[in-house]
């Protein structure tokens, strides 16, 4: 599965109504996930992580760019083809399974579904494999004639796991899958989601804005800033030793380190969407950024570790301490500010 230079643009709306500026929701994606890798997507609210997803489960066409499943390209498949490449290799789980799930149907009904629409085997194959996703995901035989509403937010989540992997996919997008539930179910999900990436080797790309959590369930984490991929870091690699200031920054503001800091100080909100800044996206709020940063989108940087590449033209020393990084930040001027004050409205303001 790969993404190759994806873009994702939308008409923006205010109040319901469509405007004549643009949001440019991804930019310039390149992205490869690999046969059961864990991908974790983190940045600020408005970033592009849900669109990135949705673009790689093939739910969302992009402006322009490349997707490509086994090396094939969706978007020039023939619709009955891509079709059925979507709803065999990719599945999606979304934040709230209360919408996610049909309430009128069973949970019998709601696992057969998909296997009746790819016409998977026999009637009584299809009840078995049911049978066979409810006790995957762990929930009772009991259930299998319950509503969803009759059930507990984690049970419902149960089911839409179960759902998203009725036709055995390659890969599984995760969109904020806990994020609704009660703090006391997140961990089983979260543990459940882990197993079954193990025992049927899914590749899991797993976004959410609690990045320590994703820090620790990911192989590999993708940072985003206003609609672009900024670094890609081995797991391990994310917290220290990062090279994007920004995501020395995102890991420097989240509760729950082991030995906590104060976070790394930046200037002014995040830019809107529909005019983001010339030259790096992050310039404005940057305390590293120079004229260069204004001229010029930095190319990608591979760092000596595989696996770990930023586009930053004045990277973060690999070995700096993000405690250094913040009396460095606290210490700078003002950095360069946007071209269009008027431009740096939240980007949530767009939606
Ligand atoms: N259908 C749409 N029409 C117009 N703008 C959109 C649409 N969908 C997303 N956007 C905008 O695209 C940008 C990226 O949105 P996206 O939902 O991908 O971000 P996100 O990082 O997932 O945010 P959050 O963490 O809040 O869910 C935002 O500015 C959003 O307002």
């Amino acid at each position: 599965m790969s993404l190759t230079d994806a873009h994702v643009v939308h008409k923006a709306r205010s109040g319901g109504v469509l405007k004549r500026d643009r949001v440019y929701a991804l930019t310039g994606a390149d992205l490869t996930i690999a046969p059961g890798e864990t991908v974790g997507v983190v940045g600020e609210s408005g970033c592009g992580k849900s669109t990135l997803a949705k673009v790689l489960v093939g739910v969302q066409r992009p402006t322009a760019g490349t997707v490509a499943f086994r090396g094939r390209d969706l978007w020039t498949m023939k619709p009955a083809e891509r079709r059925a490449a979507i709803g065999t290799h990719t599945a999606m789980i979304f934040q709230d399974p209360s919408t996610a799930l049909n309430r009128r149907l069973t949970v019998r009904q709601i696992l057969r579904d998909p296997l009746d629409v790819h016409r998977r085997g026999s009637p009584a194959q299809r009840e078995e494999r049911v049978r066979e996703l409810m006790s995957l995901v762990g929930l009772p035989k009991v259930l299998a004639d319950g509503l969803p509403g009759q059930l507990s937010g984690g049970q419902r989540q149960r089911v839409a796991i179960a759902r998203a992997l009725a036709l055995e996919p390659d890969l599984v997008v995760a969109d904020e899958p806990t994020s609704a539930l009660d703090v006391s179910v997140r961990a089983q999900i979260l543990n459940l989601l882990l197993d079954l990436k193990e025992r049927l080797g899914l590749a899991l790309v797993f976004v959410s804005h609690d990045i320590q959590t994703v820090r620790r369930m990911s192989d590999r984490v993708i940072t985003m800033y206003l609609g672009r991929i900024v670094e890609e870091s081995p797991a391990d690699e994310v917290l220290d030793a990062a090279r994007h200031p920004y995501t020395r920054a995102l890991f420097s503001a989240t509760p729950g380190l082991l030995a906590p800091i104060d976070p790394i100080p930046l200037v002014g909100p995040v830019p809107s969407a529909t005019r983001p800044p010339s030259g790096c996206p992050f310039r404005t709020r940057c305390w590293k950024a120079d004229d260069v940063c204004a001229g010029t989108m930095p190319g990608l940087a591979e760092s000596t570790t595989a696996g770990h590449r930023y586009r930053c033209h004045h990277p973060v020393d690999g070995a700096q301490s993000t405690h250094d990084l913040v009396h460095q930040a606290a210490a700078t001027a003002a950095p360069v500010t946007t071209e269009d004050p008027a431009a740096a409205t939240a980007v949530k303001e767009t939606r």
